[in-house]
């Protein structure tokens, strides 16, 4: 269970009173997740989730709380941080950073259909388009350069055979990042980390509605097309073989572009950052699986599963 830290009832009215949410009712420890303290409260004026960070620095939240309070105000449904009477909306609580979000109705659909493919393009492309005028930056920090530091550091834990897969994937990343096609790519804020446990869905007249995108933290500005590349490449495929499935993969590239329109370079690289998405999360796996740093080991994700993703991206490019 994710309570590192225990809150009472009494410090959770505190801090809910001050920023005005009314009376707190109820409070109760989240489940899920591994990284942080996770509650939910429910008060006189609804249920927010509050959250102790057990990991990220009062020095590095702004960018993901700031960011999610900016696309609330656009009318994109995440989590929206709230603020006290001076909008601060960065909290502390037993000496940790904390957050108070409002709380997005449903549930997961860890076995999405192509409606639901659908639905998350459609609002990925809003939400990037509703970034373009957020004015933080910060580099995506599990991007290429840190493909390249920790590469090495998990190569010696690797078979001859998924050692040369895994450098000579980064070594065409490394050339795809130096070329124009590259550079004329649009750039945003990205969520970077959109699997299916992270976003809601609500059932409305026997139809699945999306009802928002949550865990933020490893957002950073980065190309659109990486953001797409890592939906498609969970949300789309067969999780058995890490084989892309067509009828998703099709309807989630076509909500995407009924919103914003993939330009000519997005279109000629989309296979190599469907091949990129597939090694962050490769490396990222491996790196937590051999190196494992407390909370992680927990729920160590298989590697194996982004090695297959990543060979099936490279023996069968799709073209958009
Ligand atoms: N704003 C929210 N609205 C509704 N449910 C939420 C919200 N935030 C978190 N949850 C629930 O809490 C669970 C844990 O949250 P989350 O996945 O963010 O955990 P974490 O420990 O912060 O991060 P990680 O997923 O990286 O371990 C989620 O699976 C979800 O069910
Ligand atoms: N979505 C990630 C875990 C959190 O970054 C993975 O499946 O490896």
């Amino acid at each position: 269970m994710a309570v590192y830290t225990k809150v009472s009832l009494k410090e959770a009215k505190a801090l809910l009173r001050q920023l005005d949410l009314g009376d707190t009712t109820a409070l109760r420890g989240i489940e899920g997740g591994i990284e942080n303290t996770n509650y939910f409260a429910t008060t006189e004026s609804g249920e927010y989730v509050l959250t102790l960070f057990e990991r990220l620095s009062f020095e590095q939240l702004p960018y993901y709380l700031q960011l999610m309070k900016h696309l609330a105000q656009r009318g994109i449904p995440v989590p929206n941080p709230m603020g006290n009477k001076a909008g601060n909306i960065l909290h502390t609580v037993k000496k940790k950073p904390a957050s108070v979000v409002s709380k997005l109705r449903g549930k997961s659909e860890l076995a999405p259909e192509v409606a639901h493919c659908a639905a998350v393009g459609d609002m990925l492309a809003r939400m990037h388009l509703a970034g373009r005028d957020f004015d933080m930056q910060q580099p995506n920090l599990r991007g290429l350069a840190w493909w390249n530091e920790t590469t090495p550091v998990v190569l010696p834990h690797l078979e001859p055979a998924q050692a040369q897969l895994l450098q000579s994937e980064l070594a065409y990343q490394n050339h795809i990042a130096e070329s124009s096609a590259y550079a004329a790519l649009p750039q945003g804020a990205i969520h970077a980390d959109l699997f299916r446990d992270n976003v809601m869905f609500e059932t409305v007249d026997g139809q699945p509605k999306l009802s928002g995108f949550f865990d933020f933290y490893f957002a950073g500005t980065d190309t659109w097309l990486f953001d797409l590349a890592v939906c498609l490449n969970d949300w789309c495929i067969d999780l058995a073989t890490g084989a892309n499935d067509a009828a998703r993969c099709d309807a989630f590239l076509a909500a995407y572009s009924a919103v914003r329109p993939l330009t000519a370079a997005e279109r000629q690289l989309l296979p190599a950052m469907l091949r990129a998405g597939a090694l962050r999360f490769w490396i990222s796996r491996l790196w937590d699986f051999h190196l494992p740093r407390e909370a992680a080991m927990l729920k160590a994700h298989d590697p194996s599963h982004f090695e297959r993703v990543l060979r099936e991206r490279v023996a069968h490019p799709i073209t958009p």
